[in-house]
């Protein structure tokens, strides 16, 4: 295995529930993956995916085996240094959780503002301009409720993208949109992501879009399995 590897998962175990409701959910899950690839994970639904996601991101903590992510040890680390690790991780998650009060451009540039200590004027100018790089320049000033869903995700996949995370984790994200906007988003987060050199792991069961990883893992009953390296 690469020591280089953005993400390292050994062995992990992961249980919900307590006493007699006690259920084992992931079952010694190993699996690495490198900087700057595409990985797709499938699997059947309630087959553990969004747990190994929520895992990755340091949105849930580790409770066994060893989940090193950007080099630091997730499990049993405290709650500052997961704090600082997420700041470098762009999560585009189905519900994408746009604020309705705020513009398209409003909901990126507070991405920015709350991960870093670049001025006003700069995070304006970068949100514009992100904006701009997934097709949306004529429609920063827009609110969501005047957006297409597939517009929204874009809007998302801007503001997760915006602060050049090393990992971009997405679940689901072509779930709401039609073939093309589905299409489109995740051209332009492979592209924008390869850019940047970032790893991305993107949960789907759309088959339509399995093209664009370079490996795609497959998750069944907790179990995590290579089903193939996609052509190049
Ligand atoms: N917070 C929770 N408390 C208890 N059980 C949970 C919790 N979250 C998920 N589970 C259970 O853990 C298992 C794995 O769920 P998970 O959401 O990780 O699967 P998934 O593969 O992402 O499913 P889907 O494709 O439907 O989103 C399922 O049996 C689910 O019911």
């Amino acid at each position: 295995m690469a020591s280089d590897s953005i993400i390292k998962i050994q062995n992990v175990n992961h249980y919900y529930g307590s006493g007699r409701l006690r259920k084992q959910v992931l079952f010694d899950v190993t699996a690495s993956i490198e900087p700057g690839e595409v990985v797709i994970m499938t699997g059947p639904s309630g087959s553990g995916k969004t747990t190994l996601l929520t895992l990755i991101g340091a949105l849930r903590s580790t409770q066994e085996g060893s989940m090193q992510v950007l080099g630091e040890e997730l499990r049993d680390a405290p709650e500052s240094k997961l704090v600082e690790l997420r700041r470098n991780i762009g999560y585009i998650f189905q519900a994408h959780n746009l604020l309705n009060s705020l513009t398209a451009r409003q909901n990126v540039q507070m991405s920015i503002e709350l991960h870093t200590d670049i001025p006003k004027v700069k995070a304006y100018s970068m949100a514009e301009s992100m904006l701009a790089a997934v097709g949306l320049g004529e429609w920063i000033n827009q609110y969501p409720h005047e957006l297409s869903g597939g517009q929204k995700q874009r809007v998302a996949i801007a503001r997760a993208l915006v602060c050049n995370p090393k990992i971009v984790l997405a679940d689901e994200p072509t779930a709401a949109l039609d073939k093309k906007s589905g299409r489109d988003v995740v051209e332009i987060m492979q592209n924008l992501a390869k850019q940047q050199g970032a790893a991305i792991l993107l949960v789907t069961h759309d088959n339509r879009i399995l093209d664009i990883a370079d490996r795609i893992i497959n998750m069944e009953d907790g179990q995590l399995s290579s089903i193939s390296v996609a052509p190049v």
